[in-house]
This record gives C-alpha cells, sequence and structure tokens, in this order.
C-alpha cells in the first residue's frame, strides 16, 4: 500500500536542493535571446529541464482555464462524450484509463487535447468562454515557444529562422502540425479501497515526442523525472508562478542526443494531504510542422557525419502514438 506516513520535511526535491536550472525571461527581448540561448543550451545538455520564470504569462490566464476544464469535467457524460478524442487526430477529451504510457499500468487523469483554435472540438456549448480562455492562453504560449525556438538558433548557431520556420504551423490542426495544448486533471485519491489505486499512476513514464514541452502546473502533485546519466527518480517540486521546459525526442535526435529528452512520469503522491488534493497542470507540446525532415546534420557542427537516415517528424511522431495508443493509427 502507499506509505502514508511520510513528513513533507523529509522530502527532498529538485526544487528544494536547487538542483533545475532556472531562467529568467524577465524583459527578454532581441537583446537578450543570445543570453536566454546559453542557459537553455546548459540546461537542454546537462539536465533536459529549466524553470522559466518572469515569464509575462499571467497567473490569471493559467487558473481560467483550470477553471475552464474543471467547469468541462463537471458537464454531464452525454456531454463530455461529444468531445471524446477520436481516431484519427489527437484534439479531444481523453478520461481516466485510456492512455497508457507503458501499454499496462492504469492512468488515473483526464486530458484535454487542443490542437486547433478554431477547432469544432472546443466546447461553446455549454461553455461559452472555454474556447475564449484557452486561445489566450494557447496564444501566449505560442509566443513564448517562438521566442525559445530563437534562442536556440543562436545557441546552436543555425541560421536565423531556422526552427521559428519549422515550426510556423503550430494549433493550426495536428494534420499539419501535431503541437497540442494540453488540459490535465488528476482526481483526488480519497477513501482509497484498498486496491483502487494500487499500481496505478498519474501519469506513466515516457519522454515527451516533439521538440520541447511548456508545463504549467498548480502544484507538486507527483511529478518525477530521470535526470541524465541516472536511472533514479527524483521528485521535481513546485516552484510556484514557474513554467517548467523539458526537451523531447525530436529535438534529441535533431540535436545527436547533444540535447537529453527527459523521461518523467506523474505518480500518485506518497503523502495523504496531496494524494487527497486533485492537481491541474497544463502542457504545451511544441512540434515542428509535419513535413519537417529531422536532419541532425543541419544543426551538427560535424558536417562529415552523414550516414543518419532521415525521416520527416510526421513519421518519427506517428510511430510513438502508435505505442501509446495500443497500436491503433491516426
Ligand atoms: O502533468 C504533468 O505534470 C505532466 C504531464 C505530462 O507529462 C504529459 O502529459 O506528457
Ligand atoms: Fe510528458
Amino acid at each position: 500500500m502507499i506509505n502514508t506516513k511520510i513528513r513533507d520535511d523529509k522530502l527532498q526535491t529538485l526544487v528544494s536542493r536547487s538542483a533545475v536550472p532556472i531562467i529568467d525571461l524577465a524583459h527578454c527581448g532581441k537583446s537578450l535571446v543570445n543570453r536566454v540561448g546559453q542557459q537553455l543550451h546548459k540546461a537542454f545538455t546537462e539536465k533536459g529541464i529549466a524553470f522559466l520564470v518572469n515569464h509575462g504569462i499571467s497567473e490569471e490566464k493559467i487558473k481560467n482555464v483550470w477553471d475552464q476544464f474543471d467547469n468541462f469535467l463537471d458537464l454531464p457524460a452525454e456531454v463530455q462524450d461529444r468531445y471524446r478524442r477520436k481516431d484519427g487526430g489527437n484534439s479531444g477529451y481523453v478520461s481516466p484509463r485510456v492512455e497508457r504510457f507503458d501499454k499496462k499500468t492504469t492512468e488515473l487523469r483526464h486530458a484535454f487535447n487542443i490542437c486547433q483554435l478554431d477547432d469544432r472540438n472546443i466546447p461553446k456549448e455549454p461553455l461559452p468562454d472555454f474556447a475564449d480562455d484557452i486561445t489566450t492562453l494557447a496564444n501566449d504560449l505560442k509566443a513564448m515557444s517562438t521566442y525559445i525556438l530563437k534562442a536556440m538558433e543562436a545557441a546552436l548557431e543555425i541560421p536565423a529562422a531556422y526552427f521559428v520556420d519549422k515550426h510556423s504551423q503550430m494549433l493550426t490542426g495536428d494534420d499539419v502540425n501535431m503541437s497540442t495544448l494540453r488540459m490535465l486533471y488528476y482526481p483526488a485519491i480519497v477513501d482509497d479501497e484498498p486496491g483502487q489505486s494500487e499500481g496505478a499512476i498519474r501519469c506513466g513514464a515516457h519522454v515527451d515526442y516533439g521538440t520541447f514541452t511548456l508545463l504549467a502546473q498548480d502544484s507538486e502533485g507527483g511529478l518525477e523525472v530521470q535526470l541524465p546519466g541516472s536511472e533514479k527518480w527524483e521528485r521535481v517540486g513546485h516552484l510556484p508562478g514557474a513554467i517548467l521546459i523539458n526537451g523531447g525526442e525530436l529535438l534529441s535526435i535533431w540535436t545527436r542526443k547533444r540535447y537529453h529528452a527527459l523521461p518523467h512520469r506523474v505518480v500518485i503522491p506518497e503523502q495523504d494531504h496531496v494524494r487527497t488534493r486533485g492537481r491541474h497542470s497544463i502542457a504545451f507540446f511544441c512540434h515542428p510542422n509535419n513535413s519537417t525532415m529531422i536532419a541532425p546534420n543541419d544543426l551538427s557542427e560535424d558536417a562529415e557525419q552523414t550516414d543518419d537516415k532521415v525521416y520527416s517528424a510526421y513519421e518519427l511522431i506517428q510511430q510513438k502514438f502508435n505505442d501509446t495508443y495500443g497500436g491503433r493509427s491516426k
């Protein structure tokens, strides 16, 4: 059974040990793009993770989206059913126990994927503000992603706009670009019958598929990572107001593993008072346009090395999706 006797002050986290780089985006503009790029470069090569602070996205915008998702989850099941994720696309609502990152462990979370901002899959009735609140936040996260892509171009010394052009179609639909805003809610585990949540997880171990992920979380709630070179799962902890960035698999392939794709998971927290609270998070998965050829040679100082097989972003991501959704392909 889950250990309920662990005291908070005994719990070390990467935040409490100052083991996650913190990148300050205050006043970030053209002149600071090089500095942010260097810091991201160091974070992606050494850790695969960083916290972004002073990023300019207000708490209110983030909270509005969490509130909207709560409203959605309060709707009758037959209304929610209209917005379910269907095979053939990634947009829509995914209820607990459907996704299984490792193909077997029960996952206790609600997710709602938005791949296209004018999508019919964004509820309008009976939640009139849902689309507006989500679009506002999604546009901010898109702008932040574009800034980060520019910073990465500077750090990797590749031509200006190399990454930005290849990510030009974020949130215009997953038939052209797989970028996704994902709302997540992990239900509280209360009155746990023996065996009910045993062996279950909030989100199974995985690496994200795309270029990088931006993650806002409302509380600690069980997020753990494996830092480079270690198999040990470490609690991340919570830095209020910060947005976490982690590197994805596609970027790792693109950079010939110079940039680390971070294995992570969300476990059911051991402490009673944390487990009995629900947890919200919002992930923005930044992906290149599907047609992008992921050519590591373009990013490598070692132009001699030409033997990599070059796949499109679509081919690489499709393989991962088939693994997660039990072989049902898009
Ligand atoms: O909710 C979280 O903290 C992480 C979610 C996540 O890793 C994912 O959906 O890919
Ligand atoms: Fe993830």
